[in-house]
């Protein structure tokens, strides 16, 4: 194995390396000093195990290592499935020195993370991200949660990781609407803060499109850059880190009100950053022009920019109340002035919000 594109997330003595390459699940050597006990349990799913799991557990020789493989899903990123990963803990006698490995996208990354973050107050974890989206985003900075029938994310905890592992090969399987949902977070980083690189995926749609290698390969690391920099100056999202959140705030109602798992998290994504835009420009903060051109690129990269149709704009709104940027009782969004420049805007009226929930352009 060559060596892996390696980056760092600074956070002082809980620093911790992203390595990104090809064939990091055979190299042990890499990753697993970062697992300093006995115990490791690798959580992964009914999809993913199959393909990876047997791979991962060879590199764990010599530790006492266990394996649970739970449903796949994001109607399985509940409290229900991190009690599984608890009961799994304490079959092994995991001890504080335990690590959890999560292998998978980012509802394992998520789950996992939780269960770590909770077992015996914190112990160890490290991200092994199989989808383009978990090795872009979900992976890196330590978000962990599960949902609840009321809304995404709502009960989680901060928790770093020790390592972030994305073995690049592992993309290889990844279905192509799957691919197209990390596109959009993808994406997001252009839009949020970045507008050279939203101008360079212009320029590489067609070889987005085609699944290239290598610009996949310079993408994920542009994106684990900026995650890891915006990570290392707000962890708890004080401030900058909300920008992350571009679309989210309408993506996220979308994906609750819609039953979880039936618009993909990149979908509602792409939708909610077309959303932030269109509100963005009702506002006067920015121009029409730079939400049609965000949209257009989304569009060649076949993900959606409307939501889907017979959503009703009141429930929308209802789960948009319950965001946890909301401050006061008052909505607080992830807007933008154009291409690369989000802003968090506090106060946002719900009228002139629920005027862009009832335009299904
Ligand atoms: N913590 C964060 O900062 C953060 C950031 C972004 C998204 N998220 C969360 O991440 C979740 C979405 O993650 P996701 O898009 O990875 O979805 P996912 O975890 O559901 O994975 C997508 C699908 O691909 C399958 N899969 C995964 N890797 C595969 C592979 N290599 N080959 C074949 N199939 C594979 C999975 O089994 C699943 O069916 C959402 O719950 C979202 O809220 C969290
Ligand atoms: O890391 C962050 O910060 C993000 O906001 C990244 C988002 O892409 C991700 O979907 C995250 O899970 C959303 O967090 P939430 O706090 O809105 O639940
Ligand atoms: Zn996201």
């Amino acid at each position: 194995m060559n060596a892996p594109h390696t980056l760092e997330v600074g956070l002082g003595d809980r620093s911790y390396p992203i390595l990104i390459g090809p064939g990091l699940l055979d190299a042990g050597e890499a990753w697993r000093p970062r697992i300093h006990g006995r115990h490791a349990l690798v959580v992964s799913n009914e999809t993913v195990a199959p393909l990876y799991l047997q791979r991962v557990m060879t590199q764990l020789d010599g530790l006492h290592a266990q394996t649970l493989t739970l449903p796949d899903g994001e109607s399985f990123k509940n409290l229900a499935h991190v009690e599984r990963v608890f009961e799994a803990l304490a079959d092994m006698g995991a001890s504080r020195d335990a690590c959890v490995i999560a292998l998978g996208g980012g509802v394992i990354g998520d789950l996992a993370g939780f269960a770590a973050a909770c077992w015996m107050r914190g112990i160890d974890f490290l991200q092994m991200p199989t989808t383009l989206l978990a090795m872009v985003d979900s992976s890196v900075g330590g978000k962990t949660g599960v949902n609840l029938k009321a809304g995404k994310n709502l009960v989680g905890a901060f928790h770093q990781p020790c390592a972030v592992v994305a073995d690049t090969d592992t993309l290889a399987t990844l279905p192509d609407r799957e691919y197209r949902a990390g596109l959009a977070e993808v994406v997001k980083y252009g839009a949020l803060g970045d507008a050279d690189f939203l101008t360079w995926l212009e320029a590489h749609v067609d070889a987005l499109n085609a699944r290239d290698d290598a610009i996949i390969a310079k993408a994920i690391a542009r994106c684990c850059a900026h995650k890891a920099a915006i990570v290392a100056r707000d962890e708890t999202e004080r401030g900058e880190r909300a920008l992350l959140n571009l679309g989210h705030t309408f993506g996220h109602a979308l994906e609750t009100e819609c039953g979880y798992g039936t618009l993909l998290h990149g979908e509602a994504v792409a939708i909610g950053m077309c959303q932030a835009a269109a509100l963005s420009a009702r506002l006067g903060m920015a121009d029409a022009a730079d939400g049609e051109r965000l949209a257009h690129l989304l569009q060649t990269l076949q993900l959606p920019v409307t939501p889907p149709a017979g959503v009703d704009s009141d429930a929308l709104l209802a789960h948009m109340r319950l965001d946890k940027k909301n401050l006061g009782g008052r909505l607080r969004l992830v807007l933008w002035r154009g291409i690369g420049r989000a802003e968090i805007v506090a106060d946002v009226a719900e009228a002139d919000v629920h005027a862009v929930l009832d335009h299904r352009g």
